[in-house]
């Protein structure tokens, strides 16, 4: 087959339209709609959802969401460059797509497929696989090629958290935040956190993202009491994977540790859990507790070293 009618998409989250509680209304009941991402019972979470969830969090939530808005939501803005950067970069035509809101998947699938392309390969933009992420995109894909005739050739990657070019390209960016603002005591490994119950079923992301913090450890040859890998993110009362995030900022606050460094090895572009959740809220409670410096380390986003991991992690697979 010809390189020509090949197409890379790459996947994220998504995000709402606007900073505004009604998109942010529509964004959170599809994305909250979807058993890989809440596994409860589907009766009671139809009205769980409805009563209690959508009514309040949108307005909150649009609220973070405009502390962080530029022209449009970061998530999207990172994915645009990501795209253009990886679309010059490749002989293949590259676009990206998100699980959850626009633009959505199935759309860029179809569009990709009534230009002629025969073989599309998907890249979801989460290095750690997890059923609730990069299952959740399998599903789409599932469901798209159902309602298709010709279905054209689909290549999945399923994650690449244990590929060199990536883990170089995290050890790169930390090791050049560190030769610009020196290094703090601690360097915090921060992860999206997933229920634990997941975990107990049999998704072993948990155990991915130890591991990809120890291979960027190694990397940058830290001592054993220099770096931690903690869980964010949490979302409703159950047990999420831990040690919690924010709990270990103010414990370390509390115990004497002086200053920190952030940084979030699951996430591909900065978003709202980054951008707001850390580098906002995360740090409040770090300085609160009594710790005096508090760093966020950038995700990879559209830095040339990123770009470089993933078009190799991309041109490995092409066929
Ligand atoms: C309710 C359950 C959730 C699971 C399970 C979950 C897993 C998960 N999520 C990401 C990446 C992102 N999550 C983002 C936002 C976000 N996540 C949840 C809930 C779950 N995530 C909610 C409700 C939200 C929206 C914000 C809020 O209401 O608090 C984002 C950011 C999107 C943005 O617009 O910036 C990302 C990215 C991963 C990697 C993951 C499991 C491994
Ligand atoms: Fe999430
Ligand atoms: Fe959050």
């Amino acid at each position: 087959m010809s390189s020509e009618k090949t197409a890379v998409v790459l996947v994220n989250l998504g995000t709402p339209d606007a900073p505004t509680p009604g998109a942010v209304r529509r964004y959170l009941k599809q994305f909250l709609s979807d058993p890989r991402v809440v596994e409860a019972p589907r009766f009671v979470w139809f009205w769980v959802l409805r009563l209690f969830i959508l009514p309040f969090r949108p307005k909150r939530v649009a609220r973070l969401y405009a502390s962080i808005w530029g022209d449009d939501s970061p998530i999207r803005e990172v994915s645009e460059q990501q795209t253009r950067a990886l679309d010059e970069r490749l002989d293949v035509t590259v676009r990206y797509a998100m699980t959850y809101g626009y633009p959505g998947l199935p759309a860029v699938l179809d569009e990709l497929a009534d230009a002629g392309h025969d073989h599309l390969l998907i890249l979801p933009l989460y290095p750690q696989y997890s059923g609730s992420t990069t299952g959740a995109v399998i599903d789409v894909l599932a469901d798209w090629s159902r309602g298709r005739r010709e279905v054209p050739g689909l290549t999945l990657i399923k994650d690449y958290w244990q590929h060199d070019a990536w883990v170089d390209a995290m050890a790169d960016s930390i090791r050049d935040f560190r030769d610009q603002h020196g290094a703090a005591e601690k360097l915090l490994f921060s992860f999206h956190g997933i229920p634990q119950r997941y975990q107990e079923l049999g998704d072993r992301y948990g155990e991915r993202c130890l591991r990809s913090a120890g291979l960027i450890a190694e990397r940058l040859g830290l001592e054993e009491d220099a770096w931690a890998v903690t869980f964010q993110s949490r979302f409703g009362p159950q047990e999420w994977l831990n040690p919690y995030t924010d709990k270990t900022l103010e414990e370390w606050g509390g115990a004497g540790v002086r200053s920190v460094q952030v940084v979030c090895p699951g996430f591909a572009a900065d978003c709202l859990e980054t951008l707001e959740e850390i580098d906002s809220e995360n740090r409040e409670i770090f300085l609160h507790a009594g710790g005096e410096s508090f760093a966020y380390i950038p995700a990879l986003n559209a830095r040339p070293t990123h770009i470089d991991a993933l078009a190799r992690i991309i041109a490995e697979r092409l066929p």
